[in-house]
């Protein structure tokens, strides 16, 4: 059941807000929907691209800040944009750090107490998939997914767990190999616990690891030079050895002089919103 809290029209499509009680975090969840004008059509289903934000930010960040509609409106996109944690847990201590709790759910299922029983957020995305492939005109098979920093793990590793789903992935300064930098090892000891081995089914340079070529279309991921997280946090030269190991066709993009910020996602989000149409126009 999903309840409208906002409408905008927008680029000649429409900007919606929504909420809804998620089975998954066991607690009422937002999201943001950019509906393009071919979605109006009688029968519509249109694609679909997930983009799931970083640490601190909201469901609302992208939509205000990235700039992606008109693209979108032109491609015939729908953009998906979830919250980036559970809120309301009630959990001692949930919001005192910016990097580990709310607000920084790294799209992955907790399996430490007391996270374990809210803390869902990779079943949370496959919930909110299908309910909007339910309740939405999109299309149930061309849904792609992006990221930035924290969002760029979870596209990459919630892509490369599930490529029957997610059938297209691009990513903006991904957290590239989590399991060790600063941010990841605080996130996977917290949620995941100090066993080494469930860290690598949630990082995406372990991940690819294993793989052989799941996107023969190709990855793309842009990265800022002036990113002041790059050298200790993300790793992007990591995903692109494993993918070069795994003849995982990449396209990692170094960008001189961009920072992390939104303004860089802005500069480059319409290549990836092209990107995932060509990708999902089959
Ligand atoms: N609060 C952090 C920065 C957090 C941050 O940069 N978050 C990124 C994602 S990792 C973001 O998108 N922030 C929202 C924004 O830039 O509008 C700091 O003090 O350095």
């Amino acid at each position: 059941m999903l309840e409208l809290l906002s409408e905008h029209v927008c680029f000649g499509g429409v900007q919606r807000f929504y909420r809804h009680t998620s089975q998954s975090t066991g607690l009422p969840m937002r999201f943001g929907v950019f509906l393009p004008p071919a979605a109006h059509k009688a029968d519509a289903q249109v694609p679909a691209l997930f983009f799931l934000a970083g640490l601190t930010c909201t469901e609302e960040t992208f939509m205000i800040k990235a700039g992606a509609q008109r693209a979108a409106a032109e491609a015939g996109m729908a953009l998906i944009t979830p919250d980036t944690s559970p809120r309301g847990a009630g959990i001692e201590g949930e919001s005192e750090h910016w990097d580990f709790g709310v607000g920084a759910g790294f799209y992955l299922d907790a399996s430490e107490q007391p996270w374990a029983s809210h803390y869902r957020m990779e079943s949370y995305i496959h919930e909110l998939q299908q309910l909007v492939v339910k309740e939405l005109p999109i299309h149930p098979r061309r849904i792609g997914i992006s990221g930035h920093s924290m969002g760029g793990h979870g596209a990459l590793t919630l892509a490369l767990r599930r490529p029957d789903i997610f059938r297209s992935v691009s990513a903006f300064a991904p957290i590239a190999a989590p399991s060790r930098c600063p941010w990841g090892i605080k996130a996977f000891s917290g949620y995941l616990g100090e066993d080494r081995r469930k860290w690598a089914a949630h990082d995406a340079s372990l991940l690819m690891e294993q793989e052989q070529t799941p996107f023969p279309d190709g990855i793309l991921i842009d990265q800022g030079l002036g990113d002041k997280f790059l050298t200790e946090q993300l790793y992007p030269e990591e995903f692109e050895a494993a993918c070069i190991n795994a003849r995982q066709p990449i396209q990692l993009r170094r960008h001189a002089g961009y920072d992390h910020g939104y303004y860089f996602i802005a500069s480059f989000i319409d290549d990836h919103i092209r990107f995932h149409a060509r990708n999902l126009a089959g």
